[in-house]
């Protein structure tokens, strides 16, 4: 597509919120359009028409504890580029017994829109106007009490990052000190990558089937002078076109310490600065307990009051607030959206073909039987 023509068409990029209840999700999506609506002039957000179906009122008013999965949209430019952003608020997860049931529905959610994808697919003649409802990403808010990932944490993530691209995320991190942000970035960090090896976005895998590394073995072997390249290519990131792969049993700092910045490419740089400062601190606005509306602050207009200090939402002093909206909207956007398709969505129409051709055997095993058995009665 050349560059005019993709400032004209439009795409959709969809955002899913996740986390324990209480941990301010509902918060950060309303911090987020804040600040979206603040950089947008109206008449701009106008030019965008008609947007898909939205509970447009859901994050007017008081917070109230969130009972069903809603969206909010909006249109807005990037870089030139129009993009209708729908955020998906998702009810918090509560008690272990309703952990599966609820994570089981936000998988449904998921899936569901996966299959609006292949319906369209498989009509005679597609619309060339349909929406993509597709979960680019889901960020998954951890509690900040937390001085760990527990054993939930470490089951929804695992599931939900079979299905989307998961980026983990540090909710009400003004409740944290430095130092303790300090330490429970680490944590979070050996767990994922260390210990569980949870496959989240641009997380570094280090495990190959059998055959690639039969591959590579060959290829040491038949050519000793490519040895260095080939030792590069045992790094593979997850999200990325380039080959780079993590070591067993080591930290994703040592990961990340194999590389020279400034020689990678743009792609490669993009996810250094992402693996980085995963899992992102963010800090959502004070409300208005009446209106729900950003309190007001000489200054600052979205932004948290202690008596004896203000902070703005915004300033990158405080918080990544800035740097993950721009990550999620700019820099990583369309790789978000190519993975999607290409990883996730990919894999599930996989499935449900096996699935359906196996009950197709099933069912003819089933008629040949029946056949056999009517001959010889
Ligand atoms: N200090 C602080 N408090 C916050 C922050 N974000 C949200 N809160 C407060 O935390 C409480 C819960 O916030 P919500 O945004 O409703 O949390 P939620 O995760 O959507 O909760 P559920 O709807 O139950 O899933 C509210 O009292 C918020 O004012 C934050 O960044 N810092």
């Amino acid at each position: 597509m050349s560059p005019r023509s993709r400032r004209n068409a439009l795409t959709y990029f969809n955002v899913m919120v996740v986390g324990f209840s209480g941990v301010g999700k509902t918060s950060f999506i309303k911090t987020l359009m804040a600040a979206l609506k603040d950089e947008m002039p109206k008449d701009k957000r106008e030019s965008f028409g008609s947007q898909p179906a939205s509970d447009a009122n859901a994050l007017s008013g008081p917070l109230t504890k969130t009972q069903k999965p809603y969206t909010v949209t909006s249109g807005i430019d990037v870089d030139g580029e129009k993009v209708m952003l729908t955020v998906i608020d998702t009810p918090g997860f509560q008690t272990d017994y309703l952990i599966d049931k609820q994570l089981h529905d936000i998988l449904g959610y998921i899936e569901h829109q996966f299959d609006l994808t292949l319906a369209e697919e498989s009509k005679v003649k597609r619309n060339p106007k349909a929406v993509d409802t597709q979960v680019h990403a889901c960020l998954y808010v951890i509690d900040p009490t937390k001085r760990a990932l527990d054993q939930y944490d470490i089951r929804i993530l695992t599931r939900l990052s079979e299905r989307v691209n998961v980026i983990p995320v540090i909710g009400k991190a003004d409740t944290l000190t430095l130092a303790q942000r300090r330490r429970l970035k680490p944590t979070i960090l050996r767990d994922i990558y260390t210990n569980q090896k949870i496959p989240l976005y641009g997380m570094p895998e280090d495990e190959e089937d059998d055959e690639e590394e039969e591959e590579e073995k060959k290829e040491e072997n038949d050519d000793d002078e490519n040895k260095e390249d080939d030792n590069k290519e045992k790094n593979t990131t997850n999200g990325s076109n380039n080959n780079n792969k993590g070591t067993t049993g080591a930290s994703l700092e040592d990961f990340l310490n194999q590389f020279n910045y400034q020689e990678e490419d743009e792609e490669t740089q993009a996810f250094l600065d992402y693996l980085k400062l995963i899992p992102f601190n963010v800090i959502a606005y004070e409300d208005e307990p009446e209106t729900g509306e950003p309190i007001a602050m000489e200054g600052i207009k979205i932004g948290r009051d202690y008596g004896w200090g203000k902070i703005d939402c915004l300033s990158d002093d405080t918080s990544d607030f800035n740097t993950l909206k721009t990550m999620l909207l700019s820099t990583h956007r369309r790789i978000l959206q190519s993975e999607t398709v290409e990883r996730y969505y990919e894999q599930y129409r996989t499935e449900r073909l096996l699935v359906k051709r196996a009950t197709k055997l099933k069912s003819m095993d089933v008629g040949k039987k029946l056949l056999d058995d009517l001959k010889r009665v």
